[in-house]
């Protein structure tokens, strides 16, 4: 069987280390400033904003959550965000996706400043990480806390074949562009993939990442045996349960290492983005902070 992850445990124990440095700024006079705006009452979304506004004010992290309704007007967003952008309580910005559609989700990526583009979605801060640039910017929350979370459990992946499932901004295209900085052989995949040539590909990686929203996709007998397998899917069942994008019963007897949902890649992903935040109010207001937990 194969030996569970403890995102949650890894997690906890990030976001300590993020309350020591949020305590450090303090002492400087600094509070780390998160604004969330959410647009609509996507219920899935209200669920990671309130573990979010929990877990920040925890850390030691101000944050502050902004409702709009689903109707709300694109340039109403866009004066919120050059206040926000312009207000120096405010370190990091997050807009919550998927916005509505009529609203244009790449003017609001390039709205936010780069210095707070606290999800890494501005082109300038995707440029960065693309060239694999040197110093600080920041990188996507959910495929950073799952570098960490590799770091943590002794995987390297140098030399590794690596498959990523799943292309979006959010999750697999800034895990490529971080899996492949790390030296491994990175493969992605998606919904025009063939399954047989997905099948061919999983039996031949040692690290599997699947970030598609498709429950089961990835079954045990795709997986070589001892693979890493990082499921980072959220599907809620008919029944209320939470299940990820792995089959975990199919997938356990096969893999070496396997991240549970929930569980897993979630709770990694709300402690490094108070990582971040914490981070890009050092940088504003210059103060430095120990590398602590800074892998990447
Ligand atoms: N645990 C966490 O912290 C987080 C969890 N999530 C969860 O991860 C999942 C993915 O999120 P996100 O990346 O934002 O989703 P998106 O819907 O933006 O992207 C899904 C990706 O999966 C691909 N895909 C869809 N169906 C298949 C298929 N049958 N075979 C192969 N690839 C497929 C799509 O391909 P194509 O590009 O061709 O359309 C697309 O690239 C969701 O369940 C989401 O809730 C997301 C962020 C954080
Ligand atoms: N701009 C933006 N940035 C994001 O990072 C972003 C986003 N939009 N839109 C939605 C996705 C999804 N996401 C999750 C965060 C936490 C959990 C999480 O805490 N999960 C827990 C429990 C979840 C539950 O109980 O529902 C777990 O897996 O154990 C999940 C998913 C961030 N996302
Ligand atoms: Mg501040």
């Amino acid at each position: 069987m194969a030996k569970l992850i403890d995102g949650k445990a890894i997690a906890k124990a990030l976001r300590a280390s993020v309350t020591e440095q949020a305590t450090r700024l303090s002492e400087a006079g600094v509070v780390p400033g998160l604004a969330v705006i959410l647009v609509g009452d996507d219920p899935a979304s209200e669920i990671y904003v309130r573990n979010k506004e929990r877990a920040a004010s925890k850390a030691g992290v101000n944050a502050q959550t902004i409702r709009y309704d689903a109707e709300t007007a694109e340039e109403t967003l866009l004066a919120k965000i050059a206040e926000l952008n312009a207000d120096t309580s405010v370190d990091a910005i997050l807009v919550q996706s998927p916005v509505p559609g009529h609203i244009d989700e790449h003017k609001i990526q390039e709205a936010i400043s780069p210095a707070k583009d606290v999800d890494g979605f501005h082109p300038e801060n995707i440029g960065r990480l693309y060239a694999n640039r040197e110093g600080y910017y920041p990188i996507a929350n959910t495929p950073r806390g799952i570098m960490t979370m590799l770091a943590h459990e002794g995987v390297k992946l140098a030399g590794k074949n690596v498959v990523i499932i799943g292309r979006s901004i959010l999750v697999g295209r800034p895990m490529f562009a971080l899996a492949q900085a790390a030296d491994a052989t990175v493969s992605l995949l998606h919904r025009y993939t063939p399954d047989n040539l997905r099948h061919e590909l999983l039996q031949q990686a040692d690290v599997v990442i699947v970030a598609t929203g498709v429950a089961g996709l990835v079954t045990g007998a795709d997986l070589k045996a001892g693979a890493t397998v990082i499921d980072v899917g959220i599907n809620r069942m008919a029944d209320g349960s939470l299940v990820g994008d792995v089959d975990f019963a199919s997938a356990e007897p096969v893999a070496g290492l396997i991240t549970p949902v929930p569980g897993g890649v979630g709770p990694m992903t709300i402690a490094t983005l108070l990582q971040t935040t914490a981070e890009l109010a050092a940088l504003h207001h210059g103060v430095t902070l120990e590398a602590g937990w800074q892998t990447i």
